[in-house]
């Protein structure tokens, strides 16, 4: 048993048909998994408890429910007050959500979410046996009005894609996980990240060995976006970063504040990797079509993606744009619009509406949120579960597409499925401050990533 985050390798997950699939092959050799996985969730129990009360135990009708028996039989043999019940006992010293796990299968009833509030009353920290009870495992969302929040989730046997995605992180607490012993004998529904190297610079390289990134956008009164995104690429490295700045003169700098960056066209830089939308406005309409055609490796943000999503006629360029040459990055709005469907639909499955954007625009989705899903065409999709509440400001997700065009400057081989998996967690680790970031220090924090 292991706390899983941060992540120091990429990890499999599998979704619910997966891990069943996976938990029936074992159960033919080792019959004993539900043993190991109280063992394990008693074990927790005596180092998450807080003072020597009761530790309650809630137990649903099924598997989940068994675990949590064996958990406390094995509590109890170590000599630990133990309540099995819907009720808290007096004063608990933690309380065990074992009501349901991988089995959730509709909304839970109105005395099922009488416990859910219990537990979340009671007092004690709560350990979620498996998953936290009412959390779609393959989703991470609830499966009615609300699921429980736990302290510490001790997932068995399999990762979830659920705990990391969606509501997962704000539900699961600190992520545990025992794998029983079962090593997974299929391939994984999609992969946890972990961290990525800084790409490789020889000690002969030149700025010209690093690439070029074009930057287009800043509109009046948005240059800051276009700027940021800028930054962010030449803090990854890129040997030549220009700015398109729609709403400033030709004979302004690109940016006062950072004279490294030069102004240019993505008309006359065929080889840069374009980085547009980013404060672009609705100009960028007129130039998608050009870039769309011209530009060897694009990452698309911000008002180009809202551009797309009411042009349809812009989707078909894209279509035509040769396979991991096309990152798109909306976050979850942008990816209703070009999806045509309501945000709440769209964050219910995040990973899907991801796969099925990417096979729709054939292009790779970087779709941004708390657990963004990387999604591409043919590609097995990734999660990112680093990152915290601090990249919610302003200007981060300007940085990451400049981040992203610039590590692609100088990996022209690579595919955007791989730049995008790199970029999205390197962003999201320096994103892991506590309380404020802003976007310009987010650039400078991840200046000392590369
Ligand atoms: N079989 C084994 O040996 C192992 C089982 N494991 C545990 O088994 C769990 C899966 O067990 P199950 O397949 O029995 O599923 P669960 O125990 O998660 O739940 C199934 C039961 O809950 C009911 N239910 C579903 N949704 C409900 C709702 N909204 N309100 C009220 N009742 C609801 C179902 O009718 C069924 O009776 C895993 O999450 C894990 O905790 C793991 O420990 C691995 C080993």
């Amino acid at each position: 048993m292991r706390a899983l985050l941060p992540t120091t390798a990429t990890l499999p997950l599998f979704d619910v048909a997966a891990s069943r699939r996976i938990e029936a092959r074992a159960l033919v050799h080792s019959p004993d998994l539900m043993e190991r996985a109280g063992l394990a969730v008693a074990k927790l129990a005596l180092a998450t408890r807080r003072g020597d009360g009761p530790v309650w135990v809630a137990c649903g009708p099924g598997n989940n429910g068994g675990d949590g028996r064996v958990a406390a039989r094995r509590l109890a043999e170590a000599g630990v007050p133990v309540h099995i019940g819907n009720e808290a006992p007096t004063h608990p010293s933690l309380a065990i959500d074992a009501l349901l796990g991988l089995g959730l299968n509709r909304a839970p009833t109105a005395a099922m979410l009488a416990t859910f509030a219990a537990l979340q009353a009671c007092g004690a920290p709560i350990l979620a046996v498996d998953l936290p009870s009412g959390l779609l495992a393959d989703t991470g969302q609830p499966a009615g009005a609300r699921a429980v929040r736990a302290d510490h989730t001790l997932t068995l046997l399999t990762l979830k894609p659920g705990l990391f995605t969606g509501e997962g992180r704000t539900h699961c607490g600190r992520i545990w996980f025992d794998d029983l012993g079962i090593a997974p004998d299929e391939p994984a529904t999609a992969d946890l990240l972990g961290p990525s190297p800084a790409p490789a610079r020889s000690p002969t390289s030149h700025k010209g060995s690093h690439g070029q990134v074009v930057v287009v956008g800043g509109a009046p009164g948005m240059q800051g976006a276009a700027r940021l995104a800028a930054r962010a690429a030449l803090a990854s490295g890129a040997g030549r970063v220009y700015a398109e700045l729609l709403g400033v003169a030709d004979d302004e700098p690109a940016d006062p504040g950072r004279p490294e960056l030069m102004r240019g066209r993505a008309t006359v830089l065929p080889q840069a990797v374009g980085v547009v939308g980013c404060g672009a406005g609705a100009r960028i309409a007129d130039a998608l079509p050009h870039l769309l055609k011209a530009l060897p490796r694009l990452v698309i943000d911000a008002d180009a993606l809202n551009a797309i999503a009411a042009e349809p006629a812009l989707h078909g360029l894209l279509r035509a744009r040769p396979v991991g040459s096309t990152v798109l990055t909306p976050h979850p709005l942008e990816a209703a619009r070009l999806l045509g469907r309501d945000t709440a639909a769209l964050q219910a499955d995040r990973l899907g509406a991801a796969r099925e954007l990417a096979d729709r625009l054939a292009c790779t989705v970087v779709l941004k949120g708390s657990g963004s899903v990387i999604a591409s065409p043919r590609e097995r999709p990734a999660l990112c579960a680093s990152g915290g509440p601090a990249l919610a400001t302003a200007g981060s997700g300007d940085v990451l597409a400049g981040w992203l065009g610039g590590l692609w400057a100088q990996q022209p081989d690579a595919s955007a499925h791989a730049i995008a998996c790199a970029g999205v967690d390197t962003h999201a680790r320096a994103g892991e401050v506590p309380g404020v970031l802003r976007a310009g220090d987010l650039v400078e924090r991840l200046a000392g990533h590369a």
